[in-house]
């Protein structure tokens, strides 16, 4: 293997600047490679949708049009019917009929009395009585009527006004006449009607006032010809023939829904994605690596736009393709910018969204909830002028508008419904004639709707429609808007790790990489007041191991210059209030690694090796203390520490969509290695873990052990000078466990690795110096050996004789070794434990003379002087000599750690004894391979 650290990995040192662009493509081709391995999503998206919502659309319109051509041409006819009864707020409420003036001429009573009868006949309904006339002006404004009332005679029109000011909707008609001798002779009248019920649509005809009119005009002539006369008339529809030219009622009344629609899919669709990366810890991954948080904001903005501008041009031109007046009518420039922008608007709401959830499963759930809302409007108020510009009638308060521009599909529902209503033209319900609507031009966009496309409210006003640019101008807006907000909240919401900065982070200089300089300061400065504090108390702390003692004194000592110093650092998880109940996950853990070494962190399940790990790579934030790399100071000088560190989480962060040499030429990318290095370093990198084989294959496919490999090699990228590996190995078989220590025994000249392990073995390989945590405290720290010696129960001798022999070996034993102590002695196999060498380094010649003898040359003291050609006593048959094992001294330290004042210590003292004592016998089993080869039978 060439040599790992000098291949390949060299980093060039870049401005601002250089590593923006650089990081920028390099996530740009990510985001690329993503969407092309996503072909389905990306093609639904981009293509699929539009085309499915434009079909539709034509399916609808064609409908609609089948509709509009259908022939009559014999149309039914219908003869004009009288004037029905008058309806209250409910059926028999009370109300009047009609209200007439003037009182008391003959005439007048005369041609109402008529109109009266042959309305009834007419209708088939009673005739309308003819009331007692209201003379007193004042009292009969506040008359109400207690039943239905026919013809009630009163004063003058000034009063049928008034009475219909103050006693709305109780009166159906008034008729006002005025009838002047002549010659020549004229009989004037005016009728009263509530236009309420033209403009509601319900009678557009205006049937009934025609009724009315033919009826008083029946009544006039009888009256004054003295002579009963009726007047008949019939209504009948020409042949409905219909015009060549349909109105695209469907696109006006649906178009700003379904377009709608299409562009939520993309909407949706971002959300999922960003807070799926940030689920799986995706983006913290590659922030780890050197990603700055504004380049992944701006690749993501990049890559989705472009997709939103082929959906904008896609929807643009099927459109034309289907022939739709709102897309032929329009400029096409118009149209792709109006979806673009639309789409854009929604881009940045999702951005916006993804600031404020963690799980993907809720985002999709609060975007639907935005998409239902989007709809109800583009449904309900945007499909037609009436509603959808009622926001800016005199008589709504502009208050609402300017609350609902915040909402891109507001801003879009409206442009759409100009765009339609100045496009798709109209047929004229009496003619029956096409009127083509007067096109959307590009210089539309900057003139207010004209009055005669406005529509007209009851009240005879019109909304004060501003130009269409305006909701250009709205979406920009939307996009700053929600762009603002997203930067804002993905710094200040804390993440899962608790990660998030102050409200006012935007004020600080440092924000601004400001005054980061004197960071390095105030970290050296930190350090000896921490260092002055401990010196007041110099002391063993209580429970404190002596090597970890020493750790602390010289992990505070300004002397000594080690890479990284950890300074009493602690984490407690719980809320803001302190409880009982937090967890205290690290506790003053004070400890310096050196360049060149590997510390291997041993401890059992919830120890707080990972919780340290996740401290010192910058996943989480530490509640006290601080860790300084090469003088940078993890509370504050992260940016700057990513470009020397390396991790590898304990659990894979990876791309699935991604092969191996993808991920680890994105990393390259980020850490800013020197491009032209890229291929060696990628051959050595994965040739070294074995991956160099599937380097094509993406990584969803692998096997576990494969991922780990892959996410080992991922934090050696970038020539790093501090590498945190979280159990590295887990999951991985013998042989590749081998090769993975192999790289990591060569990787770590010139670096700091620390190494999170389960597996003792992995521990006495790699670690140059190992710590046990426990209860998220140091309890031990040095090298294999040292820890064995000073934790350990010494060694253990034992001896297999012929059970005659045994208490021949017990004297012989007791008179050479009073130290060692028999264990056991079960027919003839005697176990003897001789003690440490630190507790009895006296009796250290003890064991070595011991063991000496054991193997020493021929006994003479042996009976019979048989031809044994074996060295050593006569009566040993085998023997054999083991060492404490660290698994054992772990399990000791476990087992002695003093769980007071924790919760979770899980594992009992007696179940930790029986562990131990399996742990024994096993290793003593192995050491009975020395043999000792007798001849003879016994
Ligand atoms: N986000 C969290 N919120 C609350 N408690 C936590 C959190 N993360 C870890 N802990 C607690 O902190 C303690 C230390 O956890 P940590 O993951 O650091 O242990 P570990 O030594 O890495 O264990 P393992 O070997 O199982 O990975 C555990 O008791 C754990 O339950």
């Amino acid at each position: 293997m060439a040599d790992l650290a000098a291949t390949g990995g060299t980093v060039e040192k870049r401005n601002w600047l250089t590593t923006f662009f650089t990081q920028l493509m390099i996530m740009l081709k990510r985001n690329t490679k993503l969407q092309l391995r996503s072909r389905a999503s990306t093609f639904s998206q981009t293509i699929l949708a539009p085309f499915i919502f434009m079909i539709l659309l034509l399916i609808l319109q064609q409908a609609d049009y089948a509709n509009q051509r259908k022939s009559v041409l014999d149309p039914a006819e219908a003869p004009l019917q009288g004037v029905y009864g008058c309806q209250g707020l409910n059926e028999g409420s009370p109300c009047i009929n009609i209200m007439y003036t003037p009182t008391g001429s003959p005439v007048i009573d005369n041609i109402m009395t008529t109109f009266a009868t042959n309305n009834a006949a007419r209708t088939g309904e009673n005739a309308f009585a003819t009331e007692a006339a209201i003379t007193d002006p004042a009292a009969g404004v506040t008359f109400t009527p207690s039943t239905q009332m026919g013809m009630v005679p009163v004063p003058s029109s000034a009063f049928i006004y008034d009475y219909a000011l103050y006693s709305p909707n109780i009166t159906k008609w008034g008729i006002s006449f005025t009838d002047t001798p002549g010659p020549p002779r004229n009989v004037a009248y005016q009728v009263w009607y509530n236009t309420t019920n033209t403009a509601n649509g319900t009678d557009i005809y205006g049937r009934q006032l025609v009724a009315m009119m033919r009826g008083l005009d029946e009544a006039i002539l009888s009256v004054l010809n003295n002579q009963p006369t009726t007047l008949d008339v019939t209504l009948k529809d020409w042949p409905l023939i219909p015009p060549k030219t349909l109105s695209d009622t469907i696109i006006q009344n649906l178009g700003p829904v379904f377009f709608f629609c299409s562009e939520m899919v993309i909407f949706i669709n971002v959300l999922n994605l960003i807070v799926t990366e940030k689920e799986h810890k995706l983006r913290h991954g590659m922030e780890m690596m050197g990603l700055k948080p504004s380049v992944y904001w701006i690749s993501q903005f990049l890559s989705n736009s472009l997709l939103i501008l082929i959906g904008a041009f896609v929807t643009a031109i099927f459109g034309l393709m289907m022939r739709f007046f709102a897309f032929t009518n329009t400029n096409f420039g118009v149209l792709v910018i109006t979806f673009f922008l639309f789409g854009e608007g929604m881009l940045m709401l999702a951005f916006f969204i993804t600031t404020l959830v963690r799980k993907a499963r809720v985002a999709i759930l609060i975007g639907i909830f935005v998409f239902i809302i989007g709809l109800l409007f583009e449904s309900f108020v945007f499909s037609s002028s009436f509603v959808g510009y009622i926001w800016w009638d005199s008589g709504t308060s502009p208050t609402a508008w300017k609350i609902l521009i915040f909402f891109p599909f507001f801003n879009f529902g409206k442009i759409f419904l100009d765009i339609t209503t100045y496009t798709t033209g109209r047929l004229d319900t009496l003619t029956n004639t096409f009127i083509p609507g007067p096109g959307f031009a590009w210089s539309t966009l900057f003139d207010p709707l004209p009055a005669d496309l406005r529509p007209t409210y009851g009240s005879g006003s019109q909304p004060d429609v501003p130009a269409p640019i305006e909701s250009w101008r709205y979406l920009l807006m939307n996009m700053l808007f929600y762009g603002v907000l997203t930067w804002y909240f993905d710094c200040v919401i804390p993440d899962e790790f608790g990660w998030g900065l102050k409200p006012w982070f935007f004020l600080t200089p440092e924000y601004w990489g400001l005054g980061r300089r004197g960071k390095n300061q105030q970290a050296l400065e930190w350090l000896r007041n921490e260092k002055r504090a401990t010196k007041a108390n110099p002391d063993l702390r209580p429970g404190e191991d002596r090597d970890v003692h020493a750790e602390r004194l010289k992990t505070l000592d300004e002397g000594f210059s080690p890479a990284v110093r950890i300074i009493n650092l602690r984490k407690v998880y719980g809320g803001f209030v302190r409880k009982k109940t937090d967890k205290v996950a690290v506790n003053d853990l004070c400890i310096s690694f050196e360049e060149g070494k590997l510390l291997a962190l041993l401890g059992q399940n919830g120890a707080g090796k990972s919780t340290s790990m996740n401290i010192l790579s910058g996943l989480t934030p530490a509640t006290s203390g601080d860790a300084l790399m090469y003088n940078h100071s993890v509370r504050s000088q992260m940016p700057e520490i990513r470009d020397f560190l390396g991790v590898c989480p304990q659990h894979d962060i990876l791309f699935d969509e991604l092969t191996a040499k993808e991920h680890l030429l994105l990393y390259a990318g980020l850490k800013g290695v020197r491009k032209d290095t890229w291929d060696v370093l990628v051959e050595d990198r994965l040739k070294a873990v074995r991956l160099w084989k599937v380097r094509d294959q993406r990584a969803g496919t692998y096997s576990g052990g494969m991922k780990r490999r892959l996410s080992l090699v991922i934090s050696t990228i970038g020539d790093p000078k501090i590498i945190f590996m979280d159990e590295p190995t887990t999951g991985m078989d013998p042989v590749n466990r081998r090769h993975v220590w192999d790289f990591v025994e060569k990787f770590k000249q010139g670096r700091v690795i620390v190494l999170t392990t389960h597996s003792m073995e992995e521990a006495d390989v790699l670690g140059d110096r190992i710590a046990i945590m426990a209860h998220g405290r140091m309890r031990a720290i040095g090298t294999s050996i040292a820890l064995k010696r000073q934790h350990g129960s010494g060694y253990r001798v034992s001896i297999i004789v012929e059970p005659e022999n045994t208490e021949l070996a017990k004297s012989t034993i007791a008179g050479m070794v009073p130290s060692a102590v028999l264990e056991d002695d079960s027919a003839g196999a005697l176990l003897y434990q001789f003690p440490p060498p630190h507790r009895d380094a006296g009796r250290q010649s003890d064991l070595a003379a011991f063991i000496g003898y054991l193997e020493g040359s021929e006994d003479e003291t042996k009976p019979n002087n048989e031809g044994d050609e074996a060295a050593g006593p006569w009566w040993v048959k085998a023997w054999g000599i083991s060492q404490t094992t660290l698994e054992e001294v772990f399990l000791r330290l476990i087992r002695d750690a003093n769980p007071q004042g924790y919760a979770g210590y899980e594992q009992s003292a007696a179940a930790v004894d029986t562990q131990l004592e399996l742990i024994r016998q096993k290793s003593l089993r192995g050491s009975l391979s020395r043999r000792r080869p007798r001849q003879g039978g016994q």
